[in-house]
Protein backbone atom coordinates (compact mmCIF):
# COMPACT_ATOMS: atom_id res chain seq x y z
CA UNK A 1 0.00 0.00 0.00
CA UNK A 2 0.82 3.08 -0.96
CA UNK A 3 0.56 6.45 1.66
CA UNK A 4 1.34 9.79 0.47
CA UNK A 5 1.73 11.94 4.41
CA UNK A 6 0.98 15.59 4.79
CA UNK A 7 4.35 17.60 3.72
CA UNK A 8 5.78 21.42 4.60
CA UNK A 9 5.73 23.97 1.53
CA UNK A 10 7.03 27.37 2.24
CA UNK A 11 3.98 28.46 -0.09
CA UNK A 12 0.79 26.85 -1.37
CA UNK A 13 2.29 26.65 -4.62
CA UNK A 14 6.01 25.92 -3.95
CA UNK A 15 7.50 22.19 -3.74
CA UNK A 16 7.29 20.48 -0.97
CA UNK A 17 10.19 20.44 1.67
CA UNK A 18 9.75 17.32 2.97
CA UNK A 19 8.16 14.40 1.42
CA UNK A 20 6.93 11.34 2.80
CA UNK A 21 4.89 8.17 2.14
CA UNK A 22 4.50 4.62 3.53
CA UNK A 23 5.43 1.71 0.81
CA UNK A 24 5.55 -1.87 1.81
CA UNK A 25 6.36 -1.71 5.92
CA UNK A 26 8.93 1.10 5.54
CA UNK A 27 7.90 4.79 5.92
CA UNK A 28 10.21 7.00 3.63
CA UNK A 29 11.28 10.62 3.95
CA UNK A 30 13.20 12.46 1.14
CA UNK A 31 14.30 15.73 2.24
CA UNK A 32 13.63 17.92 -0.36
CA UNK A 33 14.98 21.53 -0.71
CA UNK A 34 17.71 20.90 -3.15
CA UNK A 35 18.75 24.54 -4.16
CA UNK A 36 19.57 25.52 -0.50
CA UNK A 37 20.91 21.88 -0.31
CA UNK A 38 18.27 20.89 1.66
CA UNK A 39 18.96 22.92 4.81
CA UNK A 40 16.48 22.87 7.46
CA UNK A 41 13.62 25.24 7.96
CA UNK A 42 11.59 25.13 11.26
CA UNK A 43 8.58 24.04 8.54
CA UNK A 44 11.19 21.15 8.11
CA UNK A 45 11.80 20.37 11.42
CA UNK A 46 8.16 20.72 12.16
CA UNK A 47 7.01 18.07 9.47
CA UNK A 48 10.02 15.96 10.14
CA UNK A 49 8.70 15.64 14.01
CA UNK A 50 5.34 15.56 12.71
CA UNK A 51 5.90 12.20 10.40
CA UNK A 52 8.14 10.90 12.55
CA UNK A 53 5.43 10.83 15.79
CA UNK A 54 2.84 9.27 13.46
CA UNK A 55 5.29 6.28 12.44
CA UNK A 56 6.44 5.55 16.13
CA UNK A 57 2.95 4.13 16.93
CA UNK A 58 1.75 2.94 13.71
CA UNK A 59 2.45 -0.71 13.28
CA UNK A 60 2.06 -0.73 9.35
CA UNK A 61 5.77 0.77 10.01
CA UNK A 62 8.38 -1.27 10.92
CA UNK A 63 11.44 1.41 9.84
CA UNK A 64 12.02 4.80 8.66
CA UNK A 65 14.68 5.89 5.94
CA UNK A 66 15.28 8.73 5.21
CA UNK A 67 17.80 10.48 2.10
CA UNK A 68 18.02 14.01 0.71
CA UNK A 69 17.81 15.09 -3.00
CA UNK A 70 19.92 17.30 -5.38
CA UNK A 71 18.96 19.47 -8.37
CA UNK A 72 18.72 16.35 -10.49
CA UNK A 73 16.81 14.03 -8.15
CA UNK A 74 17.37 11.79 -5.48
CA UNK A 75 20.56 11.31 -3.24
CA UNK A 76 23.47 13.53 -3.94
CA UNK A 77 22.94 15.70 -1.32
CA UNK A 78 21.99 14.84 2.45
CA UNK A 79 21.64 18.14 4.44
CA UNK A 80 23.65 20.97 4.81
CA UNK A 81 22.75 21.78 8.28
CA UNK A 82 20.10 24.48 9.76
CA UNK A 83 18.96 27.29 7.43
CA UNK A 84 21.79 29.55 8.47
CA UNK A 85 19.83 32.47 6.03
CA UNK A 86 17.08 32.16 8.51
CA UNK A 87 19.40 32.37 11.49
CA UNK A 88 21.15 35.40 9.98
CA UNK A 89 17.70 37.31 9.60
CA UNK A 90 16.14 35.98 12.74
CA UNK A 91 19.01 36.73 14.88
CA UNK A 92 19.43 40.08 13.26
CA UNK A 93 15.87 41.26 14.10
CA UNK A 94 14.90 39.02 17.37
CA UNK A 95 12.21 37.02 15.78
CA UNK A 96 10.87 34.69 18.52
CA UNK A 97 10.80 32.07 15.61
CA UNK A 98 14.72 31.80 16.11
CA UNK A 99 14.26 30.39 20.14
CA UNK A 100 11.59 28.11 18.72
CA UNK A 101 13.56 26.90 16.10
CA UNK A 102 16.39 25.56 18.15
CA UNK A 103 13.93 24.23 20.72
CA UNK A 104 12.15 22.33 18.27
CA UNK A 105 15.35 21.28 16.17
CA UNK A 106 17.07 20.08 19.27
CA UNK A 107 13.76 18.09 20.27
CA UNK A 108 13.60 16.55 16.99
CA UNK A 109 17.40 15.03 17.25
CA UNK A 110 16.56 13.62 20.53
CA UNK A 111 13.25 12.03 19.17
CA UNK A 112 15.84 10.51 15.98
CA UNK A 113 18.34 9.01 18.97
CA UNK A 114 15.41 7.34 21.11
CA UNK A 115 13.52 6.36 18.21
CA UNK A 116 11.18 3.09 18.94
CA UNK A 117 11.92 1.77 15.42
CA UNK A 118 15.12 1.18 13.08
CA UNK A 119 15.98 4.90 11.49
CA UNK A 120 17.86 4.31 8.58
CA UNK A 121 19.81 7.85 7.45
CA UNK A 122 21.54 7.36 3.62
CA UNK A 123 23.87 10.37 4.29
CA UNK A 124 24.88 10.79 0.76
CA UNK A 125 26.86 14.08 -0.33
CA UNK A 126 27.27 16.89 2.41
CA UNK A 127 25.79 16.13 5.78
CA UNK A 128 26.71 18.82 7.98
CA UNK A 129 25.55 20.55 11.33
CA UNK A 130 21.76 19.62 11.31
CA UNK A 131 22.13 16.90 8.98
CA UNK A 132 24.16 15.62 11.24
CA UNK A 133 21.88 16.00 13.72
CA UNK A 134 18.96 14.54 11.88
CA UNK A 135 21.43 11.32 11.41
CA UNK A 136 23.94 10.28 14.15
CA UNK A 137 21.09 9.38 16.25
CA UNK A 138 20.01 6.84 13.76
CA UNK A 139 20.23 3.18 13.94
CA UNK A 140 21.89 2.86 10.59
CA UNK A 141 23.93 5.35 9.32
CA UNK A 142 24.82 5.09 5.62
CA UNK A 143 27.85 6.88 4.52
CA UNK A 144 29.22 6.66 0.27
CA UNK A 145 32.38 7.54 -1.30
CA UNK A 146 30.97 11.21 -2.25
CA UNK A 147 29.74 12.00 1.60
CA UNK A 148 31.41 15.31 2.67
CA UNK A 149 30.56 14.98 6.42
CA UNK A 150 31.30 18.13 8.88
CA UNK A 151 30.80 19.98 11.94
CA UNK A 152 31.65 23.51 10.59
CA UNK A 153 29.60 25.67 12.69
CA UNK A 154 32.85 27.80 13.97
CA UNK A 155 33.26 29.00 10.65
CA UNK A 156 30.07 30.74 11.03
CA UNK A 157 31.02 31.66 15.28
CA UNK A 158 28.96 28.94 16.19
CA UNK A 159 29.24 25.71 18.32
CA UNK A 160 29.07 22.08 17.11
CA UNK A 161 25.42 21.86 17.94
CA UNK A 162 22.56 19.30 17.50
CA UNK A 163 23.91 17.19 20.05
CA UNK A 164 27.12 17.67 18.49
CA UNK A 165 28.75 17.49 22.07
CA UNK A 166 27.46 14.27 22.35
CA UNK A 167 28.55 12.28 19.54
CA UNK A 168 31.50 14.22 18.54
CA UNK A 169 33.11 13.50 22.85
CA UNK A 170 32.23 9.86 21.61
CA UNK A 171 34.57 10.00 18.88
CA UNK A 172 37.83 8.01 19.37
CA UNK A 173 40.54 9.57 21.06
CA UNK A 174 40.63 13.15 20.21
CA UNK A 175 38.74 12.75 17.14
CA UNK A 176 36.11 14.86 18.52
CA UNK A 177 37.89 17.99 19.47
CA UNK A 178 39.84 17.85 16.17
CA UNK A 179 36.29 17.70 13.87
CA UNK A 180 34.83 20.47 15.94
CA UNK A 181 37.95 23.32 16.64
CA UNK A 182 38.73 22.79 12.76
CA UNK A 183 34.87 22.03 11.12
CA UNK A 184 37.03 19.83 8.86
CA UNK A 185 35.31 17.99 6.12
CA UNK A 186 35.75 13.98 6.41
CA UNK A 187 34.83 11.57 4.16
CA UNK A 188 32.99 7.82 4.42
CA UNK A 189 36.59 6.27 5.78
CA UNK A 190 37.41 9.31 8.29
CA UNK A 191 33.21 9.27 9.03
CA UNK A 192 33.13 5.39 10.26
CA UNK A 193 36.84 5.51 11.99
CA UNK A 194 35.77 8.35 14.20
CA UNK A 195 32.20 6.05 14.82
CA UNK A 196 30.41 8.67 13.45
CA UNK A 197 29.16 6.13 10.40
CA UNK A 198 28.04 2.88 10.58
CA UNK A 199 28.81 1.50 7.01
CA UNK A 200 29.28 2.75 3.27
CA UNK A 201 26.47 2.16 0.75
CA UNK A 202 28.36 2.62 -3.32
CA UNK A 203 26.74 5.18 -4.14
CA UNK A 204 25.16 3.08 -7.17
CA UNK A 205 23.43 1.15 -4.79
CA UNK A 206 21.56 3.31 -2.72
CA UNK A 207 18.54 3.64 -5.30
CA UNK A 208 18.35 -0.35 -5.44
CA UNK A 209 18.30 -0.41 -1.54
CA UNK A 210 15.61 1.96 -1.53
CA UNK A 211 13.64 0.76 -3.58
CA UNK A 212 13.91 -2.52 -2.57
CA UNK A 213 12.88 -1.59 1.14
CA UNK A 214 9.66 -0.75 -0.16
CA UNK A 215 8.61 -3.77 -2.03
CA UNK A 216 10.11 -6.69 0.28
CA UNK A 217 8.79 -8.83 2.92
CA UNK A 218 10.44 -8.56 6.08
CA UNK A 219 9.39 -10.58 9.31
CA UNK A 220 10.22 -7.94 11.71
CA UNK A 221 12.55 -4.74 12.34
CA UNK A 222 15.38 -6.36 12.56
CA UNK A 223 15.06 -8.02 8.94
CA UNK A 224 15.00 -4.34 7.58
CA UNK A 225 18.07 -3.39 9.13
CA UNK A 226 19.85 -6.95 8.09
CA UNK A 227 18.54 -6.36 4.45
CA UNK A 228 20.52 -3.16 4.19
CA UNK A 229 23.49 -4.17 6.20
CA UNK A 230 24.11 -7.05 3.76
CA UNK A 231 24.59 -4.54 0.64
CA UNK A 232 27.11 -2.55 2.81
CA UNK A 233 31.18 -2.41 1.75
CA UNK A 234 33.24 -4.08 3.75
CA UNK A 235 34.84 -2.51 6.47
CA UNK A 236 37.89 -2.97 5.52
CA UNK A 237 37.71 -1.63 2.16
CA UNK A 238 36.63 1.64 3.55
CA UNK A 239 39.32 2.30 6.53
CA UNK A 240 42.75 2.45 4.89
CA UNK A 241 44.21 5.52 5.37
CA UNK A 242 41.93 7.05 8.36
CA UNK A 243 44.19 5.52 11.20
CA UNK A 244 46.86 7.79 9.90
CA UNK A 245 44.99 11.03 10.36
CA UNK A 246 43.05 10.02 13.71
CA UNK A 247 46.90 9.35 15.09
CA UNK A 248 47.77 13.37 13.67
CA UNK A 249 44.81 14.93 15.55
CA UNK A 250 45.81 12.95 18.46
CA UNK A 251 49.15 14.30 18.51
CA UNK A 252 47.77 17.75 19.35
CA UNK A 253 43.70 18.11 20.04
CA UNK A 254 44.48 16.08 22.97
CA UNK A 255 46.72 19.45 24.43
CA UNK A 256 44.42 21.21 27.56
CA UNK A 257 43.90 24.68 25.49
CA UNK A 258 43.18 26.13 22.58
CA UNK A 259 46.04 28.16 22.51
CA UNK A 260 48.28 24.74 23.12
CA UNK A 261 46.98 23.28 20.72
CA UNK A 262 47.53 26.26 18.12
CA UNK A 263 50.89 26.64 18.99
CA UNK A 264 51.65 23.38 18.78
CA UNK A 265 50.45 22.76 15.01
CA UNK A 266 52.53 25.88 14.02
CA UNK A 267 55.78 24.66 15.58
CA UNK A 268 55.24 21.34 13.57
CA UNK A 269 57.20 20.65 10.62
CA UNK A 270 54.28 18.52 8.67
CA UNK A 271 51.70 19.64 6.00
CA UNK A 272 48.58 18.67 8.31
CA UNK A 273 49.95 20.56 11.02
CA UNK A 274 50.66 23.42 9.14
CA UNK A 275 47.33 23.28 7.36
CA UNK A 276 45.24 23.04 10.85
CA UNK A 277 47.17 25.56 12.40
CA UNK A 278 45.68 28.06 9.61
CA UNK A 279 42.20 26.73 9.55
CA UNK A 280 42.02 27.35 13.44
CA UNK A 281 43.13 30.78 12.47
CA UNK A 282 40.61 31.62 10.74
CA UNK A 283 37.56 30.24 13.20
CA UNK A 284 35.96 32.51 15.56
CA UNK A 285 38.73 32.63 18.38
CA UNK A 286 35.96 33.08 20.80
CA UNK A 287 33.54 30.03 20.04
CA UNK A 288 37.04 27.99 19.67
CA UNK A 289 37.42 28.17 23.22
CA UNK A 290 33.99 27.82 23.70
CA UNK A 291 33.94 24.64 21.82
CA UNK A 292 37.29 22.56 23.48
CA UNK A 293 34.76 23.49 26.92
CA UNK A 294 31.82 22.09 25.37
CA UNK A 295 33.32 18.75 23.92
CA UNK A 296 35.30 18.37 27.20
CA UNK A 297 32.04 18.78 29.22
CA UNK A 298 29.71 16.57 27.24
CA UNK A 299 32.32 13.46 27.69
CA UNK A 300 30.37 12.82 30.96
CA UNK A 301 26.84 13.91 30.01
CA UNK A 302 24.18 12.00 28.63
CA UNK A 303 22.49 13.13 25.32
CA UNK A 304 19.48 14.98 27.11
CA UNK A 305 22.08 17.26 29.41
CA UNK A 306 24.07 17.65 26.58
CA UNK A 307 20.87 19.28 24.45
CA UNK A 308 20.07 21.37 27.28
CA UNK A 309 23.80 22.69 27.51
CA UNK A 310 23.44 23.06 23.76
CA UNK A 311 20.66 25.11 24.01
CA UNK A 312 21.73 27.30 26.61
CA UNK A 313 24.90 27.77 24.49
CA UNK A 314 22.98 28.12 21.64
CA UNK A 315 20.64 31.34 23.12
CA UNK A 316 23.69 33.08 24.16
CA UNK A 317 25.20 32.84 21.20
CA UNK A 318 22.98 35.21 19.42
CA UNK A 319 21.69 36.91 22.99
CA UNK A 320 24.44 37.26 25.53
CA UNK A 321 26.68 40.41 23.54
CA UNK A 322 23.64 42.52 21.78
CA UNK A 323 25.04 43.61 18.70
CA UNK A 324 28.24 41.36 18.89
CA UNK A 325 27.19 38.11 18.06
CA UNK A 326 29.65 36.18 16.30
CA UNK A 327 27.48 33.60 14.99
CA UNK A 328 25.32 36.67 13.15
CA UNK A 329 28.78 38.02 12.01
CA UNK A 330 29.78 34.65 10.85
CA UNK A 331 26.68 33.60 8.68
CA UNK A 332 27.10 37.18 7.52
CA UNK A 333 30.20 36.56 5.79
CA UNK A 334 29.88 33.25 4.60
CA UNK A 335 26.20 33.05 3.15
CA UNK A 336 24.96 36.58 3.21
CA UNK A 337 27.07 39.14 2.00
CA UNK A 338 29.68 36.73 0.76
CA UNK A 339 32.52 38.41 1.54
CA UNK A 340 34.50 35.30 3.79
CA UNK A 341 36.34 38.07 5.45
CA UNK A 342 33.80 37.67 9.21
CA UNK A 343 35.53 40.49 11.84
CA UNK A 344 35.68 38.32 14.79
CA UNK A 345 35.83 39.74 18.03
CA UNK A 346 38.12 39.37 19.87
CA UNK A 347 40.19 38.67 16.95
CA UNK A 348 42.95 36.11 18.01
CA UNK A 349 42.97 33.12 19.82
CA UNK A 350 44.85 34.64 22.63
CA UNK A 351 42.83 37.36 23.45
CA UNK A 352 40.24 35.28 24.49
CA UNK A 353 40.34 34.89 28.29
CA UNK A 354 38.02 32.93 30.55
CA UNK A 355 35.55 35.45 31.77
CA UNK A 356 34.10 35.45 27.98
CA UNK A 357 34.02 31.77 27.79
CA UNK A 358 32.05 30.67 31.04
CA UNK A 359 28.74 32.75 30.96
CA UNK A 360 28.03 30.28 27.85
CA UNK A 361 27.59 27.88 30.15
CA UNK A 362 25.60 29.65 32.22
CA UNK A 363 21.63 28.17 31.58
CA UNK A 364 19.56 31.05 31.51
CA UNK A 365 16.54 29.33 32.65
CA UNK A 366 15.37 27.70 35.81
CA UNK A 367 15.82 23.74 35.56
CA UNK A 368 11.80 23.33 35.54
CA UNK A 369 11.65 25.94 32.73
CA UNK A 370 14.30 25.10 30.91
CA UNK A 371 12.88 24.99 26.91
CA UNK A 372 13.76 21.22 27.03
CA UNK A 373 13.10 20.02 30.33
CA UNK A 374 10.90 17.26 29.57
CA UNK A 375 13.64 15.25 27.67
CA UNK A 376 14.95 12.72 29.60
C1 LIG B 1 20.94 24.56 14.43
C2 LIG B 1 21.73 24.09 13.31
C3 LIG B 1 22.86 24.76 12.99
C4 LIG B 1 23.67 24.36 11.87
O1 LIG B 1 23.40 23.41 11.17
S1 LIG B 1 25.03 25.29 11.65
C5 LIG B 1 25.87 24.59 10.28
C6 LIG B 1 25.20 25.06 9.10
N1 LIG B 1 25.86 24.66 7.88
C7 LIG B 1 26.90 25.32 7.40
O2 LIG B 1 27.49 26.20 7.99
C8 LIG B 1 27.27 24.99 5.99
C9 LIG B 1 26.95 26.17 5.13
N2 LIG B 1 27.13 25.84 3.71
C10 LIG B 1 28.34 25.78 3.13
O3 LIG B 1 29.38 26.01 3.73
C11 LIG B 1 28.37 25.41 1.69
O4 LIG B 1 27.11 25.63 1.15
C12 LIG B 1 28.73 23.94 1.45
C13 LIG B 1 30.21 23.71 1.82
C14 LIG B 1 27.83 23.01 2.26
C15 LIG B 1 28.53 23.59 -0.05
O5 LIG B 1 29.22 24.52 -0.85
P1 LIG B 1 28.87 24.60 -2.42
O6 LIG B 1 28.82 23.23 -3.00
O7 LIG B 1 29.80 25.60 -3.03
O8 LIG B 1 27.36 25.12 -2.49
P2 LIG B 1 26.83 26.60 -2.16
O9 LIG B 1 26.78 27.40 -3.43
O10 LIG B 1 27.54 27.19 -1.00
O11 LIG B 1 25.35 26.24 -1.66
C16 LIG B 1 24.26 26.08 -2.57
C17 LIG B 1 23.13 26.93 -2.05
O12 LIG B 1 22.72 26.38 -0.81
C18 LIG B 1 22.72 27.41 0.16
N3 LIG B 1 23.04 26.83 1.46
C19 LIG B 1 24.02 25.94 1.73
N4 LIG B 1 24.02 25.62 3.02
C20 LIG B 1 23.01 26.34 3.58
C21 LIG B 1 22.51 26.44 4.90
N5 LIG B 1 23.00 25.71 5.91
N6 LIG B 1 21.47 27.28 5.12
C22 LIG B 1 20.92 28.00 4.11
N7 LIG B 1 21.36 27.93 2.84
C23 LIG B 1 22.39 27.11 2.59
C24 LIG B 1 23.80 28.38 -0.29
O13 LIG B 1 23.62 29.63 0.32
C25 LIG B 1 23.56 28.38 -1.78
O14 LIG B 1 22.44 29.21 -2.05
P3 LIG B 1 22.53 30.34 -3.23
O15 LIG B 1 22.76 29.53 -4.50
O16 LIG B 1 21.19 31.02 -3.20
O17 LIG B 1 23.69 31.24 -2.91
Amino acid sequence: MTETTTTNATAAAAAPEVLSEVRGQVGFITLNRPRALNALSLGMVRDLMAILLAWQHDDAVLAVAIRGSNKEGPFGAFCAGGDIRFLHQAGSQGNPQLEDFFTEEYALNHLIHNYAKPYIAFMDGIVMGGGMGISQGAALRLVTERTKMAMPETAIGLFPDVGGGYFLARCPGSAGEWLALTGDTIGADLAIACGLADGCIPVDQQAPVWEALGTQQFADAEAVKAFVVARLLPKSQVLQPAAAELAQADAYFALPSVGEIVRALEAADTDWARATAATLRKRSPLMLHVVLEQIRRARSMGLADDLRMERDMVRHCFYLRPGQSETVEGIRALAVDKDHAPKWNPARIEDVTPAMVVPFFASPWPAHSHPLAALA
